[in-house]
Formats: structure tokens, sequence, C-alpha cells
């Protein structure tokens, strides 16, 4: 028999800091780089494209599963949150990862836990505004996971460039030593970003999706013709409302690094950022200038 099915590659799966810590230790021994991928699972291309980018970059990767609570607000997705675990184990071994780290919610929060990482300045508005606590709760689950794994590089999405900014500065303000490194939106051919909430949208929901992809992309081509920032934002946020979105909860131009609000003509890199609800999925986008 010449065509079995390969042998599932095993990687191995972390459950407690402590083994995570002599993992990383075993690596170090052996002269190896060390990269850190943090997830919240439910895995598609664009979460594996971090875990490729991580592997090019280091040569080990521990890829971290972890549906944080304290990010989600109380009417927010939690609960019904997707984690197919063993789909996601076998998916960063084909991506060439190679260790899961996956604690479950008492080991990152132990009883007691008091302590909270709080990103003032680039937190404040568009996700910061919608999601109140969104961000101390990511940046206090980021700060524990690079210090559990203290990896050499940590891998982000743009796809979430409010977060990558507020991941860049904690690290900066807390010496924290590592690289951070953004990898770029990967998206369906209609240009929807991948994401995980995308299972949520029904079929009539996810014909209109894309929309929010090409009205940012609107808003930088109008920016490039001379429109000022806030027209073009406004009449991005009624054609959505137009197409079916039935919450628009920004558009908006910010200056890439450091997210200064724009309004008029940007005078150096510039972001459009949007984030929009369909039906019950909440769906955020960004698009440079
Ligand atoms: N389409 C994408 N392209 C590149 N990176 C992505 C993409 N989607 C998510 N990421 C990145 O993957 C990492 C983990 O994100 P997360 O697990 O929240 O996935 P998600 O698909 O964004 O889920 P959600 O629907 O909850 O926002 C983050 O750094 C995020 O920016
Ligand atoms: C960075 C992160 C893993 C922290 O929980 C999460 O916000 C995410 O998946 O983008
Ligand atoms: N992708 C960011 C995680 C969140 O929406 O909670």
């Amino acid at each position: 028999m010449t065509d079995a099915a390969p042998a599932a590659v095993s990687r191995p799966v972390l459950a407690t800091v402590a083994s995570l810590r002599d993992q990383v230790a075993g690596w170090r021994r052996a002269g190896r780089s060390v990269a850190l991928v943090p997830t919240m699972g439910a895995l598609h291309d664009g979460h594996l494209s971090l875990v490729r980018l991580a592997a090019a970059r280091c040569d080990r990767v521990v890829v971290s599963i972890f549906v944080n609570p304290t990010q989600f607000g109380p009417t927010e997705d939690f609960a019904r949150y997707p984690r197919p675990f063993a789909a996601d184990c076998a998916a960063v071994a084909s991506a060439g990862g190679h260790a899961v780290y996956a604690p479950p919610v008492e080991e990152m929060y132990p009883a007691g836990m008091a302590t909270t990482v709080t990103v003032g300045g680039v937190s404040e508005g568009l996700c910061g505004a919608t999601r109140p606590g969104h961000f101390q709760g990511v940046a206090t689950v980021v700060s524990k996971l690079l210090l559990q794994a203290l990896p050499d590089i940590a891998v982000f999405g743009e796809k979430d460039y409010q977060q990558l900014q507020v991941i860049r500065r904690l690290v900066r303000d807390l010496d924290v030593p590592v690289e951070i490194v953004g990898g770029p939106t990967v998206r369906e051919a209609d240009g929807l970003a991948l994401s995980s909430r995308n299972r949520y949208l029904a079929p009539d929901e996810r014909a209109v999706a894309p929309r929010l992809h090409a009205e940012l992309c609107g808003v930088a081509a109008a920016l490039a013709e001379g429109t000022p920032a806030a027209a073009a934002c406004t009449e991005a946020v009624a054609a959505l409302h137009a197409a079916g979105f039935a919450r628009v909860d920004y558009v908006e131009v910010r200056a890439a690094d450091g997210l200064a609000p724009i309004t008029g003509t940007p005078d150096g890199p510039a972001r459009v950022l949007g984030a929009a609800v369909l039906g019950q999925t909440r769906l955020i986008d960004s698009v440079p200038v």
C-alpha cells in the first residue's frame, strides 16, 4: 500500500504556564529562536499566514489558542465563540507551527488576580469606544502571553489594526523585550477580510459583507483625489447603511502610526478603518492610504 494517508503530524499541546516555559527553555537550550502567534482559535488562512510568517522568521513557533473572556463585553459572543480545537491543532501543524499553548481560563486568571493593563491614547475611540473594556482585556492577556512565552517575536494581523497599535504601544511603554511583527490582511476573492466571525453570516449577509472593504477602499481613493477625510467617511457611512448594515460603528481616517485623527488631507502614512454590524455580526476592516 503506497497511497495511505500520511500519519497525522502531532504537536505538543501545552495547557500550563510551567509546561510552556519548559518547552521554550528546551528550544532555547538548543539555540532556537522562538515566535509566538496569539489567537482565539477557529483558525483560518489569515491566522495561518501569521504562523507561516512566524516560521519564516524564527526556528520555533508556538500558537496560543485562548478565547479570552476579559475582552468580551457582557452582551457579546464569548459563550458562542467557535472552538473547533482538534481542527485548530491540525491546522497549526500543517502551517509549520511547533506547539499549541491552550491554557484553561483558571490557568490564565488564577483566583485573586487583581492586575490589569490599560493602554491610553491608541485604545481610545474606534473599537475602544464601541467595546468599552475590550482593549484592557486584550492588553492584559497579551502582556501575560508575552511574559509567559518570552518569545523573540510575536505576530499579529493588520486586520485588527487598532489592536496592533495598542500592542506596539504597550511593548514600548513596558520595555517588553519582544519584536512585534504585523502581518497583512488575508481576504476572500471578493475582498471580505477572513474572520472567525464570518461563519455567523447568513448567505444574504455574506453577499453584502464585502461592501465594508469596498467602502474603505472608496475612502482611500477619494483621499487620493483630494476629498477631505471627513467628507469621504460620511459618504461611506451612508453607503453602508444603504447596503443593509444595521449599524455603522465608525469609518475614520487615522495616522498609520499612533492613530491620530485626520479629517482633512493626510500628510503622511494613514489608514482608513471601519466597523459595522450586519445582522448579529460585527465586522471590522482597514486599508492603507
Ligand atoms: N484575515 C486576516 N488576515 C491576517 N490576520 C488575521 C486575519 N484575521 C485575523 N487575523 C489575526 O489573527 C490573530 C488572531 O485573531 P482572532 O483569533 O481574533 O481571529 P479573527 O478571525 O480576527 O476573529 P474575530 O472574528 O474574533 O475577530 C490576530 O492577530 C488577528 O489580527
Ligand atoms: C490578540 C488576541 C489573541 C488576545 O486575546 C485577540 O485579541 C485576537 O485574537 O486578536
Ligand atoms: N480579533 C480581535 C478579537 C476580538 O474581536 O475580541
